[in-house]
This record gives structure tokens, C-alpha cells and sequence, in this order.
């Protein structure tokens, strides 16, 4: 017998099946799915891509992982769930904006138009997915969810077999599409106006108040082409294996698209056991594998970089002991990716108690990876500084199930875009000794991996 409280809540019913191994391939897949789509396709995880929206979570404000927290704890309560493997359980997908209060609602561009890139995703978004296909090391999964009145087991298990046959009729490959070019580019900073705030930067730095801040520029990007994300995210896959690949979309019309590939992973929390790590100094890659492995050398012996990368390992530590029974700090090494090397450490903890992965990624969030130090004055210098919004560049992006578990990666390498516009981010970290000139190159070496995408 049900209590009249578990009556008022919604309903979830959640069925699984293991799909032939003869599924569509990615392009087909993600084409195939209903909008919002999903991607995450994390490089130690199952794959998944998704479609549709079972339930919406929504919040704004400082108090957004807090809200997210509750109405995903509500949702999952008392689900009725038949998975089959852990990872097709039932997983709510989404992210959360940088600021803590709300979008620079308008910006003005050139061209007279006033809205952000933004309009469309709130302070913090997750999706639970109507349809969702996982590849797990053990073969394909699919699976089909609903939530509310008219959410029975019959029902979704018709639905399930609908979309079996309608996924394996479907071409197993789908032709790529070119990439879309770019016709027109906006910069948001210009050369002396990014001279002029990293020189601000540093004098706050010399002055005492501030000890590093990240500061990053927009790109927007009119396109020549309509923009094809299932093909940017499948060559973003072959280039960028160790990167989170992402796509998040609003459910919006005309539609909109917050997708990246992104080498910073904020934290991954199963059970007790949080996995995250330090990315901070960058270089370029070198021309020959003797030159790579040069620039590796240097940027592991350069004091600015390693300072800059210290201060970004030394903080997270420090925000996750009050949580951990341990925290272990292991060597500083390369993360080599196929257009920069980032200085890299990992960092585990085993926490004292069960705790909800939107709880540490409230407290990791911004890291001084994307933030600065201290926190406040680095934010304060980043909303004087940025003239645009950031909306959710550089903020978690990620999944959180019932237990509480999850992953989230920080959205870097990533832009956010409608069909015939993209707007992409990229940022650096300003110590003391930075250099402007030095600090622009290094933004355009973290516009490429999407930049590559769109020029044709
Ligand atoms: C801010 C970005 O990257 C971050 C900043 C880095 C740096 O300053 O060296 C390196 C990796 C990321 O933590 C970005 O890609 O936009």
C-alpha cells in the first residue's frame, strides 16, 4: 500500500535492454535522438547518448546545487527500476552556470543584437533522459524512461520496443556532413584591451590583494554552414580520447547546443572514493616527438607554470579535507593533448561519510583553475575584467544517479551555439609574472580544438 506522501510524488519507472551489438553508429545515434540531446562520453565511462526529457530539473541562484540536490534526490525516491547493469541505471544529465547569480541577461555586439548566447540555460539544468543508449565494455544498453501520472511499466516497456526496432532499422552509419566555415569572427577583447586587464591583473597581484585570477575571452562565430554537432562530436573523439566530450541542449527553439571536449575533470565520486586533479600550466605541442617531449621538460621546470599549477592542487586539497578522512596528492606530471600540454596532478580522497557528489562539487567549484585566489577578489576581477557573460563555460557539466554518485568535468574547450552562430570560450591563468602577449597565444591555442571544427 502506498502512503499518501508517496503518492504525491513522482512517478519513475525505468526499463533496460541490451541492444544488439549492430547499434547505429555515434553520428546515427545522436542524429537519431529526440531534442534536448545528450552526450557524455567521458574517456574511462560508458558512453551515452540520449534524447528527450522525462523531467526537467531546474534552479537558480547561489543556492543551485542545494536545489538540484533535493529535486534529483525527490525524482529518483522510490523508483521503480529495472537496469540490468549499473551504468544504464537512471542518471540525470546537465550542468550548472559559473556565477552564482544569473546571466548578464544582454550584451550588445556589433551588429546590434542583444541577446546571450545564454537566454537559454538557467543557473543549473538536468535532464533525465526519455531514451538514452549506453556502451559499456559489455555491449550496447538501451534504455527508456518515464516520470508522472501516466508513467507504467507497460507503457515504457512498449515504448522500449519501439525503439529498438526503430534504432537497429535505422542505417548503421550516416553520411558526415562537412564542416560548416566560418564567415564572420567577433572578438570580445581586443590585443591592447587584453593587454590593459592582464596588466590590471598583475597589479593586484603585486599589490597584495589577489594571488592568481584566470581571465578568458570569446569568440563568436557566424557560420557558413549549418552546424553539424553529432559530426564535431565524433571527430572531437578521435582527436581528443582523453578529453570529456559533451553535449548539453536547452530545450529550446530555434535550438541551442553547449558541447566541448574538455581535459579537466572536476571530480567523479563512487561511493566514498573522489577522484579529481590539478590542470594548470600550459605550453604547445612541438613539432616532432623530440620537440613535445622539450617543451614537456620546460613547462614541468618553468616557476611561473608550476606556481600557477601549485596554487590549483594546494586549494583543492584544502577544499576537500573538511569532507575527507584522506586526501593523497600524487606527482605532478604532462597531460598531452593533440593541440596543448597542461601541467597534471591527481588527487584522490576517501571521505569521512556518504556524501552527495553535488556537495563536493559545490565546494571544488570554481577551482583556481578557472577562478583564481582568493575566490572572491579573483570572481570580483573576473566580472570587472570579462566583457561578456560566461554563462556555463569553465562551470560543472556533468551526471548524478540515485546513490549520489557522479562525475562532473569542467566545461572548457567549449562553445555554445544555434546553427548558423557559435560563441567559443578560452582563458588563462594571470600570476604575477605573466606576460599579456604570451597569455593571447595561449587563449588561441585553447580555441582550437573547436575552431578546427568550424573552419572549413
Ligand atoms: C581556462 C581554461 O583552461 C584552464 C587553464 C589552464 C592554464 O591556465 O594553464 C590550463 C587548463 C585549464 O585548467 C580554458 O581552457 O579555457
Amino acid at each position: 500500500m502506498e502512503s499518501p506522501r508517496a503518492a504525491d510524488r513522482p512517478r519513475l519507472v525505468s526499463r533496460s535492454i541490451p541492444l544488439a551489438d549492430s547499434v547505429p553508429s555515434f553520428r546515427a545515434l545522436v542524429d537519431e535522438m529526440e531534442p534536448p540531446r545528450t552526450v557524455w562520453n567521458a574517456a574511462d565511462e560508458a558512453r551515452v547518448v540520449a534524447g528527450g526529457a522525462a523531467a526537467t530539473l531546474t534552479a537558480d541562484g547561489p543556492d543551485r546545487f542545494r536545489q538540484i540536490r533535493t529535486a534529483a534526490e525527490r525524482l529518483f525516491e522510490a523508483g521503480d527500476v529495472h537496469a540490468g547493469t549499473e551504468a544504464a541505471c537512471p542518471r540525470l544529465f546537465g550542468g550548472f552556470a559559473f556565477h552564482s547569480d544569473g546571466a548578464a541577461a544582454s550584451e550588445t555586439t556589433d551588429n546590434g543584437d542583444h541577446t546571450s548566447p545564454w537566454a537559454e540555460f538557467p543557473d543549473a539544468r538536468f535532464v533525465f533522459p526519455r531514451v538514452q543508449v549506453t556502451q559499456t565494455e559489455g555491449g550496447p544498453w538501451l534504455t527508456v524512461n518515464a516520470v508522472g501520472p501516466s508513467a507504467t511499466p507497460a507503457a515504457v516497456e512498449a515504448k522500449l520496443d519501439d525503439e529498438r526496432e526503430r534504432l537497429l532499422s535505422r542505417a548503421a552509419t550516416a553520411t558526415a556532413a562537412p564542416r560548416p566555415g566560418i564567415t564572420d569572427r567577433r572578438r570580445t577583447t581586443t590585443p591592447t584591451g587584453w593587454r590593459t586587464a592582464v596588466r590590471n591583473a598583475v597589479e593586484r597581484i603585486d599589490a597584495g590583494t589577489l594571488r592568481k585570477v584566470v581571465l578568458a575571452q570569446a569568440l563568436e562565430a557566424d557560420l557558413g554552414g549549418n552546424l553539424a554537432v553529432p559530426d564535431i562530436l565524433d571527430r572531437l573523439s578521435e582527436k581528443y580520447p582523453d578529453c570529456t566530450r559533451f553535449l548539453i541542449e536547452p530545450d529550446s527553439e530555434p535550438p541551442a547546443a553547449f558541447f566541448g571536449a574538455t581535459p579537466e575533470r572536476l571530480v567523479s565520486l563512487r561511493g566514498r572514493t573522489v577522484e579529481t586533479g590539478a590542470l594548470a600550466g600550459t605550453t604547445g605541442r612541438g613539432e616532432t616527438p623530440a620537440e613535445d617531449e622539450w617543451l614537456a621538460e620546460e613547462l614541468l621546470a618553468d616557476e611561473k607554470n608550476v606556481h600557477e599549477h601549485e596554487l590549483v592542487a594546494e586549494t583543492i586539497r584544502e577544499q576537500l579535507a573538511p569532507f575527507a578522512a584522506s586526501v593523497s596528492v600524487g606527482e605532478r606530471g604532462i597531460k598531452r593533448l593533440a593541440t596543448v600540454q597542461h601541467l597534471h596532478t591527481p588527487i584522490t580522497a576517501e571521505l569521512t561519510e556518504d556524501t552527495h557528489v553535488l556537495d563536493v562539487v559545490e565546494a571544488l567549484h570554481p577551482t583556481p583553475a578557472v577562478g583564481g585566489l582568493p575566490p572572491d577578489r579573483a570572481l570580483e576581477t573576473i566580472r570587472e575584467t570579462e566583457p561578456f557573460d560566461r554563462g556555463w563555460y569553465a562551470a560543472p557539466v556533468g551526471w548524478i544517479d540515485a546513490a549520489g554518485n557522479g562525475t562532473f568535468a569542467v566545461g572548457l574547450r567549449s562553445a555554445v551555439a544555434t546553427q548558423r552562430r557559435a560563441t567559443l570560450f578560452a582563458g588563462v591563468g594571470i600570476v604575477d609574472d605573466s606576460d599579456p602577449d604570451a597569455e593571447w597565444d595561449e587563449v588561441e591555442l585553447k580555441f582550437r580544438p573547436i575552431l578546427d571544427e568550424l573552419e572549413a
